[in-house]
Formats: C-alpha cells, sequence, structure tokens
C-alpha cells in the first residue's frame, strides 16, 4: 500500500474522472481539484482556447506546472486529464504524493459519452474512433504504470461508480497521519 496524501484519478477521457472524482471527494472528505477547470481557472482561457494558441505542449506545460504545485498539497482529490500521465515526471510525482487510480474505459463508452462533446481539442477529428484507439495504445502502459488500483466503472452510473470506489480507496489508500 503507499501511504501518500492525495487521490489522483488517471484514465482516458469521458473514463469519469471529473464526474466520478467529484462525488469521491465528497465521500471520503477531499478538496476536490479538477486540472483542467483550475488551468482555465488560472489562464482565463478554455482548454480549446490554449490548444488553439499554444498548440498541446504548450497546455502540457501548463498542466506539469500545476501538477507539481498541486501535488505539493495535501487531502486532495485531483482530477487528472487524460494526457497527464504522458511526461516521466508528472508520473514519478503522482507516484510519490498520491494513491493513483486508475478509471479506464472503452473506446466504445468514451464515443458514447462523449458524442456532443466540442471541448476536448483531441477529439476534433473526423476520426474519433481511430485518434481514441490511438490515443489508447500509446497511453494504456501509463495509466497502468502509475496506477496502485483499477477500477472499471463500466455500466454503473456515476453515482454507483462513485459509491463503490469510494468504498474500495477507503479500504486500501492509507492516509498519512497528518492528512
Ligand atoms: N460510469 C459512467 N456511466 C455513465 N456516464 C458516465 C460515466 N462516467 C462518465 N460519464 C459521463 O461521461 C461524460 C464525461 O465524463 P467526465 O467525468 O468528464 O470524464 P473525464 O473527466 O474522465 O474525461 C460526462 O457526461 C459523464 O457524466
Ligand atoms: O486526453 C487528453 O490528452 C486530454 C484530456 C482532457 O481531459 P479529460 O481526460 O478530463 O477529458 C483535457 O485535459 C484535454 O482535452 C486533453
Ligand atoms: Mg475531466
Amino acid at each position: 500500500m503507499n501511504p501518500a496524501p492525495n487521490l489522483v484519478l488517471v484514465g482516458p477521457m469521458g473514463a469519469g474522472k471529473t464526474s466520478i472524482g467529484k462525488r469521491v471527494a465528497a465521500r471520503l472528505g477531499l478538496v476536490f481539484v479538477d486540472c483542467d477547470q483550475q488551468l482555465e481557472a488560472a489562464t482565463g482561457a478554455s482548454v480549446p482556447v490554449i490548444f488553439e494558441c499554444e498548440g498541446e505542449a504548450g497546455f502540457r506545460t501548463r498542466e506539469s506546472a500545476l501538477l507539481a504545485n498541486l501535488l505539493q498539497g495535501e487531502g486532495q482529490l485531483l482530477a487528472t486529464g487524460g494526457g497527464a500521465v504522458l511526461a516521466a515526471a508528472n508520473r514519478r510525482l503522482m507516484r510519490e504524493r498520491a494513491f493513483v487510480v486508475h478509471l479506464p474505459a472503452s473506446v466504445d463508452e468514451q464515443l458514447e459519452r462523449l458524442c456532443r462533446d466540442r471541448t476536448r481539442p483531441l477529439l476534433a477529428v473526423p476520426d474519433r474512433r481511430a485518434r481514441l484507439e490511438a490515443l489508447a495504445e500509446a497511453r494504456g502502459p501509463l495509466y497502468r504504470e502509475v496506477a496502485d488500483l483499477e477500477f472499471t466503472p463500466g455500466s454503473l452510473g456515476v453515482g454507483c461508480a462513485a459509491e463503490q470506489l469510494a468504498a474500495r480507496v477507503a479500504a486500501l489508500w492509507r492516509r498519512p497521519e497528518a492528512a
């Protein structure tokens, strides 16, 4: 078990990191922080606008700086963006400073949940399935590398998934005394 001051959710777009994470944080008495929302608040620009102005590289630089800053704190549940595991430095910090939960999602689930979404720049492509499959192949090993726990919501709705995940985490995560 990993005695770590924070809880971090990783996984692909549409896995439920933001929506399930918010509910798990409430159940476990953690401060909920969604990294994308935090970046948007800090920059005053939406994620698509950051991608448009600074490219994915600029977004990743901001994302890494934010994560490093947040992970200095404790008692937080961080819902990361799907690409937060790409940088080795991010993965190392997550391992050091968090109990990490991987929420997987199949490409079919992603396509269904995100069919009307226009806020994810990586999905602004003609062939969303191909893009999601390529991302899954590249990132799947990275999610598994950092994860202390894999929890698959599958057909559970957001509320049930949060209830079950909170119970699993409460049983497994040894929080430091001060957290
Ligand atoms: N287990 C689930 N069952 C049904 N819908 C879900 C589930 N997880 C997420 N969703 C829906 O999918 C969409 C994307 O979820 P979100 O929490 O933003 O994912 P992420 O932050 O991982 O990209 C939201 O509309 C959310 O309600
Ligand atoms: O997978 C990715 O690279 C991204 C996922 C998004 O977050 P969610 O995983 O919360 O959708 C957001 O950070 C950005 O659009 C890039
Ligand atoms: Mg999210």
